[in-house]
Formats: C-alpha cells, structure tokens, sequence
C-alpha cells in the first residue's frame, strides 16, 4: 500500500533545492541544486560526509528553514500547507526530552503541545520496542533508546512521511538492527521514510533507493541494488600482470591491487574477461568477486567529484 496522493504526488520531492549561508565574500553554498522524490512504501537514504548538506536540505524539507533556491514539496503541496505539514513526523538533532521524565511522560508532554490527545502513545511506545523501559526516566536511557524515542515521537500522530536526520548515529550493531527493522516495517506500511546518514554500510541494508551528497551537491540517485552492482569486480592472478592488464584495458576499468587486477566487471562478463586473457596468452591462477561494499563506491564516487 502507498501512501501517495491519488493524483501520484510523491511524499517528498526536493526540486533544485538549494541554500546559500551570509553573503558576499563569507557566504557558503550549502546545497545546490538538489532534486529528488520520495514515495509511499520506501526508506530513502540521503547520504553523505559531515558537511555535505544533509541537515540543511532535511531541515528546508519541514520548512524550518527558508530556501535560497527551488522548493521542497509535501505530498505535492509546499511545506508552508499546514495539512500536508501534519502528516509528517520528524526526528532531527536526535530529539529534544525532558531528562527528569519518563519516555512515556515525554510523548504525554509531546502530544499536548501538538494538539492532539496521546491515544498512540502505547501503541507507538511499542513499536519503537520501549513500552517495558516506558516509566523510566529518560536521563537513565542509553543512546539507542533516546534515539528510538526520538523515532516514538516523530510516529505519534501517525504520519504518512517520517524524515530522520541520522537516526543510526551513537548506534551499536544491535541498536541498527533495531532500527532497520523498525524503519522497514514503516515502509511495509506504506509510508514513505526519508533518512540522512554518513554511515554507509548501516544503511545499505535498510534503504530502497539512496542519493550521494558531497558538498551540497547530488552526485548520484539509485537503488542500492543499482549502486552495488556499480561496485561489481573481479580480483584476477594472472602471469605476465602487464599483459593481462594491457589486454583487458580498454574494455573494462582495470586497477592493480597487490600482485593482481582489479577488473570493474559484472559477473556474467567473467567468460568474457577469460577469453580476451587466453588470448593474450596470459595465465590465470586466480578469478573471483572482489565487490566495492557502498561504503567504497561512495568514497570512489566523492574522490571522483573531488579530483
Ligand atoms: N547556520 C549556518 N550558517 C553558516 N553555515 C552553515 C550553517 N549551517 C550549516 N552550515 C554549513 O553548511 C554546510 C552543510 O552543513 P550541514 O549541517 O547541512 O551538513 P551535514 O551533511 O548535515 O553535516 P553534519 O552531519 O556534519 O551536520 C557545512 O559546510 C556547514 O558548515
């Protein structure tokens, strides 16, 4: 199920979004020229270093701030449409709580001040797997049960787009677990989630689609199916290395890796790959997958952009 306007607006769409900071000789481009669309039913990943952008754009998203270019849309209205803005939910800096409350008494508080009457609390306190540590209080909780809190409160009055900016920050291995799960099964219930990381590889399992930034700037939109097949390679052991190299070069991106090639192929151009090396009269002692993780493709692509 999704949770688009019938008419195909998405939940989010960013168009050509961008910010600059001061101005004159001071002033910094933020983010510039950012467009992207976000749907019912998916986790969107925006990805990125400290300092590419990332919570600039999420905060132009929710209309906290003002943009210097484009616009940022909610289900096909702008973010200024209080309608469109009561059906998203919000985590950013990792949520703000009262230390001396309870987890529970903190959405109580939460709920007053967003007007509505807390009847999600339980259900959301046990979504987020909190309800057993609900009563205690917040100042006693670890950093992955502050953050699911801060998840608790972004779900509270059941948005259709929740936007959280790094929720896997200060996790452990079981704490991205738990939110993989939690972040998947929100997309399973047809809403849209759109979440910033610099933690690749935590979020390479939890995305559908994910977008690179660096410095401001959008340098790729896939699926992380897409991206990763992108990191496709072989490590190849071949004898005489300088002529196996000279004959691949030209048809595949060749690198060598100590005492090897790395060849950015896809698996099904392995025949290939062995052809052209018999033909050069090369021997292969070695022919196996030697996959970019996304973490490695990100670092490749922002050298890339940097060079
Ligand atoms: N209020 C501001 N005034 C001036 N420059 C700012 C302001 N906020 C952010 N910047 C600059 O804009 C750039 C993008 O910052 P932003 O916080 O959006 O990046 P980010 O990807 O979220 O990184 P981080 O994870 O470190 O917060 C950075 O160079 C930052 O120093």
């Amino acid at each position: 199920m999704s949770t688009d306007e019938p008419g195909g607006a998405p939940a989010l769409e960013l168009r050509a979004l961008g910010k600059t900071y001061g101005r004159g000789a001071g002033a910094k481009r933020a983010v510039d020229d950012v467009s992207l669309t976000v749907r019912g039913g998916e986790v969107y990943g925006f990805l990125g270093p400290n300092g590419a952008g990332k919570s600039t754009t999420i905060r132009m998203a929710l209309g906290l701030i003002r943009p210097s270019d484009g616009d940022a849309l909610l289900f096909g209205r702008p973010v200024s449409d209080r309608q469109a803005l009561r059906r998203v939910g919000s985590l950013v800096d990792g949520g703000t709580f009262y230390p001396f409350l309870s987890g529970r008494d903190n959405l109580r508080v939460l709920a007053r001040t967003q007007g509505h009457d807390g009847a999600r609390i339980e259900a959301v306190l046990e979504r987020v797997d909190l309800a057993r540590d609900a009563k205690r209080k917040v100042k006693g909780y670890s950093t992955g049960m502050k953050q699911r809190l801060g998840v608790a409160a972004a779900l509270l009055d059941d948005p259709d787009l929740v936007i959280l900016d790094e929720p896997a920050n200060g996790l452990d291995a079981a704490g991205i677990q738990d939110m993989r799960t939690l972040l998947r099964g929100l997309a399973a219930d047809g809403k849209a989630v759109f979440l910033s990381s610099h933690l690749l590889h935590e979020v390479e399992q939890i995305c559908d689609r994910v977008a690179i930034v660096h410095k401001g700037q959008l340098l790729r939109e896939a699926t992380v199916r897409e991206m990763l097949d992108q990191g496709e390679a072989l490590r190849i052991e071949a004898e005489p290395l300088d002529a196996a190299a000279a004959a691949l070069e030209g048809r595949w991106p060749v690198e060598r890796i100590a005492g090897a090639l790395k060849v950015r192929a896809r698996r099904a151009e392995a025949p290939a790959i062995v052809r052209t090396l018999v033909e050069a009269s090369a021997d292969i002692f070695h022919m196996g997958p030697d996959d970019q993780s996304l973490e490695e493709i990100f670092l490749t692509m922002t050298r890339d952009s940097d060079a």
